[in-house]
């Protein structure tokens, strides 16, 4: 398993990364999620070994990694561009990791054959990588990595150079292979719904730190404060009280039966207002279609928030609407 003990790393007089704690268990996925700058990649830089930690300890199955090179660690590395062999073909590639190793011929063409499978490239072998959509790129580069049979596999954003149709799709095709394969992996990104799909443990990270550690569904119910709601989209945080798994806040009450009883900081995202009865007024001053859903500013008179409305029907700006609570878009803080 990884270890990370107490890591800092600095550029000159910038702590990027202040005194971290992190651990990866065997076929585990944790993603580090976190806004730009907060310093993901450059705590996956000092995994991989491409940084020299001011302090602190990166450990494998408890052996201390300090002196031991890049490509000695054992760890695949996917970033967000690739960075394919332009010069090799796909099966070129996806083969460099072997070949390095000193794997056998026969064994290296079934090992590609067997990966590029995987990743849903079967016949793609003699293609030239210049020549491939940047999706099927990030399959590659997928493939490359995991074809040595890494003991961790470090991946920095590798689907944010994707447009978002791709990226949903991929995402859930490389949590299909993470878990075929068992891999042990840690993800760099910016994206909820990335770190949601892929991983069994977000982290969340904050100005150089983590802020709070746990379960998908855990963060995402309960996340730790204030920043770390508004970093995961809760626009509106208010008062409430919880009795007996029902929540009552400003916007009226709904049941929650997941809530710790009294009183309470409660996050709302835009999907915790719905369109339709509900005890708040007010007036549409703008609205965004979305694909599944239509997302509303309104204006209740003494705030302006975020809400959500069916695609069929969905008021247009100017009309008077009623919102209700919607308990799947409301989070408990602390
Ligand atoms: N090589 C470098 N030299 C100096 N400062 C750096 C270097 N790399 C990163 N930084 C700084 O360290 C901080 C953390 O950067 P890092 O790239 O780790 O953040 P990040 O969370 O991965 O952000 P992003 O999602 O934008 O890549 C930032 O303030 C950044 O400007």
């Amino acid at each position: 398993m990884l270890r990370v003990e107490e890591i800092t790393v600095r550029y000159g007089a910038l702590t990027a990364v202040s005194d971290v704690d992190i651990e990866v268990a065997d076929g585990e996925v944790v993603a580090l999620l976190g806004p730009s700058g907060c310093g993901k990649s450059t705590l996956l830089r000092a995994v991989a070994g491409l940084e020299r930690p001011a302090a602190g300890v990166v450990r494998w199955d408890g052996v201390d990694l300090g002196r031991t090179p890049v490509h000695r660690r054992g760890f695949g590395l996917v970033f967000q561009d690739g960075q394919l062999f332009p010069h090799r073909d796909v099966a070129g590639n996806v083969a460099f990791g072997l070949r390095m190793r000193g794997v056998a011929k026969g064994e290296r063409v079934a090992r590609v054959g067997e990966l590029l499978e995987m990743v849903g490239l079967a016949g793609y072998g003699a293609r030239r990588v210049t020549e491939l959509s940047g999706g099927e790129q990030q399959r590659v580069a997928l493939a490359r990595a995991l074809a040595p049979r890494p003991r961790l596999l470090l991946l920095d954003e590798p689907l944010s150079a994707l447009d978002r149709a791709l990226r949903e799709n991929l995402a859930l095709d490389l949590s299909r292979v993470l878990r075929s394969a068992g891999t042990t992996a840690l993800l760099v990104t910016h994206d909820h719904d990335e770190a949601f799909t892929l991983a069994d443990r977000v982290a969340v990270m904050r100005g150089g730190r983590i802020s709070q550690v746990g379960r998908p569904d855990e963060v995402w119910r309960r996340p730790v404060d204030e920043e770390t709601a508004r970093f995961l989209g809760c626009g509106i945080v208010v008062d409430a009280e919880v009795t007996a798994g029902r929540v009552t806040c400003e916007f009226g009450a709904v049941g929650l039966p997941w809530a710790p009883d009294g009183d309470v900081r409660l996050g709302l995202r835009p999907t915790g207002l719905r369109v339709g009865g509900g005890p708040v007024e007010g007036t549409v001053t703008a609205r965004v279609h979305r694909r599944d859903h239509v997302r509303l500013v309104v204006d209740t008179g003494t705030r302006v928030v975020d809400a959500v409305a069916g695609v069929a029907g969905a008021p247009e700006v100017g009309a008077a609407v009623r919102l209700a609570l919607d308990p799947d878009g409301l989070a408990i803080l602390g």
